[in-house]
């Protein structure tokens, strides 16, 4: 059991600060993503924890210990990597057993825990064979095997699925959801680019920037309530629509034009001086709909169609909006370039945010999180 402290971490290289000041508390058991743009200090932050990385300033610590100065062979600690380093010339339950020797364990005790690991991944039977006999995914495996053995406090992964292709990158996520559930006490922290791994697997996410957190939630709450622009428009694929707009009337009930000149009443509560204040009015793709009555929130000819089978995206010319609109709409619509489209979407589904970014929703969501 490990609960992990990071108070303000900070990370500098020389001159330059990477990590401004993390604060962070993970449950022991938890499944934590952190995601971001390329080089927001994902990994610094993940390497930190390891120890790979010197501390600038900041407390860590594991299960109520401050370990700043502990070094990485004993914070309880495995990590998984991207290129999966398996000594080429060991079998597979070698590679596994090979830390387990190093640390002098009993070969009865070692011949348990490698063939327990072996069966949660569904190893045991190539546990003689040699990695260049097996498959990337196959491989990622062992490599996380082999830091199943150590039966580590917390489990580290730095983006363990980017090296392999499409379909075994599906595989080996449920194997490492199945993972999550065989370990329920084991804290793991997993750096990604993707999506789907961080929705599909994270407990919490934790969305990143220029070194500093966005946001932290679940990812349902991150996908409905967004926080801010930014996290608006990292989670969801495609991103969420943002077409600038003005308040008309703020209040419990806000009212606002956005720039395709249509007025829209939203359930959001904003400030009296609000009025008049230009804002970004957001919707995401695969909230809008086709508009069938009087009332709809965009009207605008259809500028490209990307038919994907299931879906298709539709691209919308509005007003005097820069890009398009996007909508994620059933694959079997019938929808032709150049002509009118309108589309609606439920006013739960609505997002606005004020001049900073914002979203004017967010005092309910820290309620929500206090
Ligand atoms: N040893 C180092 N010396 C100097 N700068 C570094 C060092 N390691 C990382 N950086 C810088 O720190 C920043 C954060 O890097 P990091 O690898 O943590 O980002 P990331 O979010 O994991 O990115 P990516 O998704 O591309 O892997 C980058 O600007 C990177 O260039």
């Amino acid at each position: 059991m490990a609960d992990l402290t990071l108070r303000q971490i900070r990370k500098a290289y020389g001159n330059l600060n990477i990590l401004h000041g993390i604060d962070l508390d993970i449950k022991s058991g938890e499944f934590i993503v952190f995601v971001g743009p390329s080089g927001c200090g994902k990994s610094t932050l993940l390497r930190t924890i390891a120890g790979l990385e010197e501390i600038t300033s900041g407390t860590l610590q594991i299960a109520g210990e401050t370990v700043n100065d502990v070094p990485p062979s004993k914070r309880g600690i495995a990590m998984v990597f991207q290129s999966y380093a398996l000594y080429p010339h060991m079998t597979v339950y070698d590679n596994m057993a090979f830390s387990m020797k190093i640390a002098r364990e009993s070969k009865a005790e070692i011949d348990k825990r490698v063939r327990q690991a072996a069966e949660i991944l569904q190893l045991t039977k190539f546990l003689d064979r040699l990695p260049k006999a097996m498959s990337g995914g196959q491989r990622q495996r062992v490599a996380i095997g082999r830091a199943i053995v150590r039966n580590p406090k917390v489990f580290l992964f730095d983006e363990p699925l980017s090296n392999l292709d499409a379909a075994l990158r599906v595989a080996t996520r449920i194997e490492i959801a199945k993972l999550k559930e065989s370990m329920p006490n084991t804290t793991m922290i997993y750096v990604t680019h993707d999506q789907v791994e961080a929705m599909t697997l994270a407990d919490r996410i934790v969305v990143l920037k220029e070194g500093v957190i966005e946001q932290v939630g679940t990812p349902m709450e991150l996908y409905r309530h967004p926080g801010n622009l930014f996290v608006a428009q990292f989670i969801g694929s495609p991103a969420m629509n943002i077409v600038p707009a003005t308040i008309d009337r703020p209040g419990r009930e806000t009212v606002i034009t956005h720039v395709g000149g249509r007025k829209v009443s939203l359930p959001v509560t904003t400030p009296a001086e609000a009025a008049g204040a230009t804002i970004s009015f957001g919707v995401r793709p695969e909230d809008l709909r086709v508009a069938t009555g009087a009332d709809f929130l965009f009207e605008g000819p259809v500028d490209y169609v990307e038919q994907l089978g299931e879906v298709q995206l539709v691209y919308v010319g509005i007003g005097r909006a820069d890009e398009p609109l996007v909508a994620k709409l059933p694959g079997n619509a019938e929808v032709k370039r150049g002509t009118v489209l309108r589309l609606t979407a439920d006013a739960g589904d609505l997002h606005i945010f004020d001049a900073e970014g914002h979203s004017f929703a967010r005092e309910r969501l820290a309620a929500q999180a206090a």
